[in-house]
């Protein structure tokens, strides 16, 4: 395979992975929309977390959030997790890595947030004990995963939403799980604001 084949494949599959998950998971991305702008509309909040490139994507989630996405409108209230250093550092030095987000859930979630999580894998240990705090909580969950949603698919519960991008891949994993957030941005702002 020539070098320009595989780029080209690259957005062959991203356009196919794309559609796949257009058809299985519009319904639910609606609904963890609705979810969320019901928890900020009532003045609760979105507390988010990930490792990796999943960081990075719930940072951006939350920047979207209380500064802006498209369009102009008042800020909410979305909190990413990944951010503190000086937390991180001190909960991962003085008790373990995989309480880097649990910990600031017990700290900081109250009974109504919502947890958005996202992981590849869905196996990441951080991101699973953030999701059994956020239960402890009283916060419900919604997750974006991948492949077959890992052991996160086994512990989500009662109003949890899960959006799983049903593939082996993680850059199409990932790529799918950015455009899920876009959507999800602009549905909130839909609710909020209605159509343009
Ligand atoms: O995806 C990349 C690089 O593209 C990695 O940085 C990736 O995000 C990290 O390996 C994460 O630790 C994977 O965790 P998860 O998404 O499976 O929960
Ligand atoms: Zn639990």
């Amino acid at each position: 395979m020539d070098l320009m084949q595989r780029v080209r494949g690259h957005f062959d599959e991203n356009i196919a992975v794309t559609s796949l998950v257009q058809d299985i998971l519009s319904p639910q991305i609606a609904q963890a929309a609705e979810k969320l702008m019901q928890t900020l509309i009532v003045d609760a909040r979105i507390l988010a977390c990930g490792n990796g490139t999943s960081a990075s994507q719930v940072q951006q989630f939350a920047a979207a959030m209380v500064g802006r996405f498209e369009r102009e409108r008042p800020g909410l209230s979305a909190i990413a997790l990944t951010t503190d250093t000086s937390a991180i550092t001190a909960i991962a030095n003085d008790y373990d890595f995989d309480m880097v987000y649990s910990r600031q859930v017990h700290a900081v979630g109250r009974a109504g947030d919502v947890l958005l999580v996202v992981s590849t894998s869905g196996n990441s240990a951080n991101v699973i004990s953030a999701i059994h705090a956020a239960h402890d909580r009283q916060m419900s969950v919604v997750a974006l995963t991948g492949r077959d949603g890992g052991q996160i698919a086994d512990i989500l519960a009662g109003e949890d939403i899960h959006l799983c991008v049903p593939v082996e891949r993680q850059s199409r994993i990932q790529e799918t799980h950015a455009l899920i957030i876009h959507a999800i941005c602009d549905a909130i702002d839909y609710l909020l604001l209605g159509g343009e």
